[in-house]
């Protein structure tokens, strides 16, 4: 499955009458899923006009939201008869529960828990399902153009990603007590789980999406080595990606201030589902 635009307006056409006629631009109709940490960045910069092309129409969330939100609140049903677009920002359930009624409706689905892609089953149906077309955002991470780019020259023998974290933000219902006290009371970096891209962000859903964007773009679950690191220390979360094969060599590091709401996520998650927006509006001068 890959990312790819389509292009929002149709090309500039010739009528008898006259002469070519500037290109008419559609405007987006933008539902988003999720008022949380992301959704509440990208649903007022929507708001105010910040992306040109795109309109949020609605927002949907399992919580009763308050007057701070700038558009109507409804149930999935509803927005997707209102919208043309819906982007996820509320976890990886909502991809498992909604993303092939989206696309089977003609609506497109920008996803930023790619997590969820990790079910081989989910992966398959989504990539098969339509008329409506599946984006995912880079998200907290960099360098994936460059890596799906690389596939053309074959196959990365090896791909590493490090993900360092506060511990906090890793404590899953699944640890038992012994793990738990371990990150509870660490005072150097203590590594949580090592594994591939297909198993990691199952373990931590709202986490390690990013494991699962790197095997987007490698094209390989299973090829993504990943560890999952909690570090005391880590007022920035840090994600390490280092890839190798006989074209080349690819280190992207990055380190992010997490969101204070949710310290989970990192601040500059809702302004890449912002760029992935703009891409899809149609934006001019866009690297994509
Ligand atoms: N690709 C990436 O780099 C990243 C992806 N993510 C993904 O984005 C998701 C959202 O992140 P945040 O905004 O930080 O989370 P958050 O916890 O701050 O907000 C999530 C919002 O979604 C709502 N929600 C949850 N389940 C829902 C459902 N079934 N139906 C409707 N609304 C629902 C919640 O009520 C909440 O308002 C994360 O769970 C994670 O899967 C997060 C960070 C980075
Ligand atoms: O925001 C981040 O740094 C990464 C993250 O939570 C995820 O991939 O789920």
């Amino acid at each position: 499955m890959t990312a790819t635009t389509r292009p929002a307006a149709p090309a500039a056409s010739r009528t008898c009458a006259g002469p070519p006629q500037a290109p008419s631009r559609t405007t987006r109709t933008v539902g988003l899923v999720g008022w949380g940490a992301i959704g509440r960045v990208v649903g007022r910069a929507l708001a105010e006009g910040a992306v040109p092309g795109a309109a949020l129409a609605c927002v949907v969330d399992n919580r009763v939201l308050g007057s701070d939100c700038p558009a109507p609140q409804l149930g999935f049903e509803d927005a997707l008869q209102r919208c043309d677009l819906i982007v996820e920002a509320a976890g990886q359930a909502v991809v498992r529960e909604w993303g092939e009624r989206v696309l089977r409706s003609g609506t497109d689905l920008l996803i930023a828990s790619t997590g969820a892609l990790t079910d081989a089953g989910l992966f398959v149906r989504l990539r098969d399902a339509g008329p409506g077309r599946v984006y995912f955002t880079g998200g907290a991470v960099g360098g994936l153009d460059l890596l799906q780019a690389v596939r053309g020259l074959g196959p990365l023998d090896e791909v590493r990603l490090t993900t360092t974290k506060l511990p906090s933000t890793l404590e899953q219902p699944w640890m038992d007590e012994r793990l738990l006290a371990r990150l509870r009371t660490a005072e150097a970096p203590v590594e949580v789980m090592t594994g591939t891209a297909r198993d990691v962000p199952a373990k931590f859903p709202r986490s390690t999406n990013v494991a699962a964007s790197v095997a987007l773009a490698v094209g390989d679950l299973d090829r993504v080595t990943v560890r999952v690191v909690a570090d005391p220390a880590a007022t920035r979360t840090r994600h390490l990606i280092e890839a190798s094969g006989s074209h080349g060599a690819y280190r992207f590091e990055v380190e992010h201030r997490p969101d204070p709401a949710n310290p989970a996520t990192s601040q500059v998650v809702p302004h890449a589902v912002l760029r992935s927006l703009a891409a899809l509006a149609g934006r001019t001068g866009q690297i994509l």
